[in-house]
């Protein structure tokens, strides 16, 4: 005689999905109620999640790094390293070379020889290794008359309350896979590579949707529940690569190296989800100029309608609010301004006022930041209702180089050019 736990039968029910719930019932029935009846039928592989790879190299279609343009995955680690005491051009170059032969081998799914076992089980899963150089980088290896005048520091902002201790640094690295156990592999061993050679400076952890959670491929939602990625510059708009990509000739000499390659800005933005929570759904949406079940924009249409900002209501009231976030991101507010958005979500428990130390990793890559974040940001600082819900904590600007061809590493142009 079995007596029936009612909470973790509904528990494992929500949670084993159809198969799993099978098993449940069979278990049940014979007695056996444990979380081995889950495991009754075999589960149903998602192959393509954990086979699915991307190529770290340069080829005939894409000279540009893995990370920018590829689908979102549902883990990502950021860190940046700056290079030990003593570090030179010499010693930069080594360790590049070392990470990009990893980062190549580690996206390719194949272990290291001395390896921890912590990914054995898992194939690729879309693991993709970016790597940029920080402002510092130039002056630690002498390479200083090769910075590129994009990598001015960014102007201060009145949402700023940045953490220096958490931003910048000498080299910045992007990881991102669909599998948290790739993710770690990747990055723990990336880290042992750097040796002596680079000391972590910072590290924040992200994360997305995981692959297959929704009935069907959706743009992502961030922790305020928007959808968010709607708007973003599309590979097949004409003017994609002049915006996301820097151009191959046209440029300072000095600059060459950087071609192919773009710049990231990398913003630690903290939600004030506590006051955000307690608006109305209908200040909610007006705050961002779309709506919360389908994204679609207050102007009508669905989440891919273009947005039309002149529209006005029936009552005479303009569709899309004067301080409405996407009028003021909007290339039409900026003089064309645009940028690839690619943020994470971030959540790094709660806060001492019990308020959650959440947001978004906001990550977005363009040519130039002085023709995308800069003046869309300055903007937004000035105009835009959702920015007092928001705290910008921690700010790093990178030159990513372009992917390496077969055979050479990430920068090898700038550290041998
Ligand atoms: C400086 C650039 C931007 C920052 C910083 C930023 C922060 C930020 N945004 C959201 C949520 C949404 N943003 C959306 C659109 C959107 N945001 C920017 C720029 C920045 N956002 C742009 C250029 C756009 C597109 C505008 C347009 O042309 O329509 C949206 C709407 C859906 C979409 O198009 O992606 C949401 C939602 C948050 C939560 C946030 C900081 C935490
Ligand atoms: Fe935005």
């Amino acid at each position: 005689m079995t007596t029936e736990h009612p909470i973790t039968r509904r528990r494992l029910l929500g949670t084993a999905g159809a198969a799993g719930a099978a098993g449940l019932v069979a278990g049940g029935a014979s007695g056996a109620f444990t979380a081995q009846a889950v495991r009754a039928e075999p589960p149903t592989a998602l192959t393509t999640v954990g086979s699915t790879a991307v190529a770290f190299h340069a080829d005939d279609r894409a000279a540009h790094q893995a990370g920018i343009t590829t689908p979102l995955q549902a883990t990502a680690h950021l860190v940046a390293f700056d290079l030990a005491p003593g570090g030179d051009r010499k010693s930069a170059a080594a360790l590049l070379r070392r990470w990009s032969k990893r980062a190549e081998e580690l996206m390719a799914g194949k272990a290291a020889k001395d390896d921890s076992g912590v990914a054995y089980d898992a194939g690729p899963s879309s693991l993709t290794i970016t790597f940029g150089f920080g402002r510092t980088f130039f002056d630690r290896t002498g390479l200083t008359a090769k910075r590129p005048a994009a990598l001015e520091p960014l102007p201060h902002f009145t949402a700023d309350v940045l953490d220096p201790k958490r931003g910048e640094g000498d080299l910045w690295i992007q990881i991102g896979s669909d599998d948290a156990f790739v993710a770690f592999h990747a990055l723990r061993t990336l880290q042992k590579d750097a040796g002596d050679a680079a000391r972590l400076r910072w590290q924040m952890n992200g994360f997305t949707r995981t692959p297959g959670a929704t009935a069907k491929p959706m743009t992502v939602r961030n922790l305020m529940g928007q959808v968010d990625g709607t708007n973003n510059p599309h590979p097949s708009d004409k003017d994609f690569d002049a915006r996301v990509f820097v151009p191959a000739s046209g440029g300072p000499a000095a600059e060459a190296w950087m071609a192919g390659g773009s710049y990231a800005v990398v913003r630690r933005i903290r939600m004030l989800l506590d006051d955000w929570d307690h608006l109305s759904r209908d200040r909610q949406e007006r705050v961002i100029g779309r709506r919360k079940s389908d994204g679609a924009p207050l102007s009508g249409g669905t989440e891919t309608t273009p947005v039309d900002l002149d529209k006005f209501n029936k009552d005479g009231s303009i569709a899309i609010a004067g301080d409405a976030h996407i009028r003021v991101a909007a290339p039409e507010s900026n003089h064309g301004a645009a940028m690839l958005r690619r943020p994470f979500s971030y959540h790094d428990g709660f806060r001492d006022d019990g308020a959650p130390d959440a947001g978004l990793l906001f990550i977005c890559w363009q040519a130039d930041p002085m023709k995308g974040f800069v003046p869309v940001q300055r903007k937004l600082d000035r105009g835009d209702g959702l920015s007092r819900f928001l705290r910008h904590e921690a700010s790093g600007l990178y030159a990513v180089p372009p992917a390496p061809k077969p055979g050479g590493y990430v920068g090898q142009a700038l550290l041998e050019g």
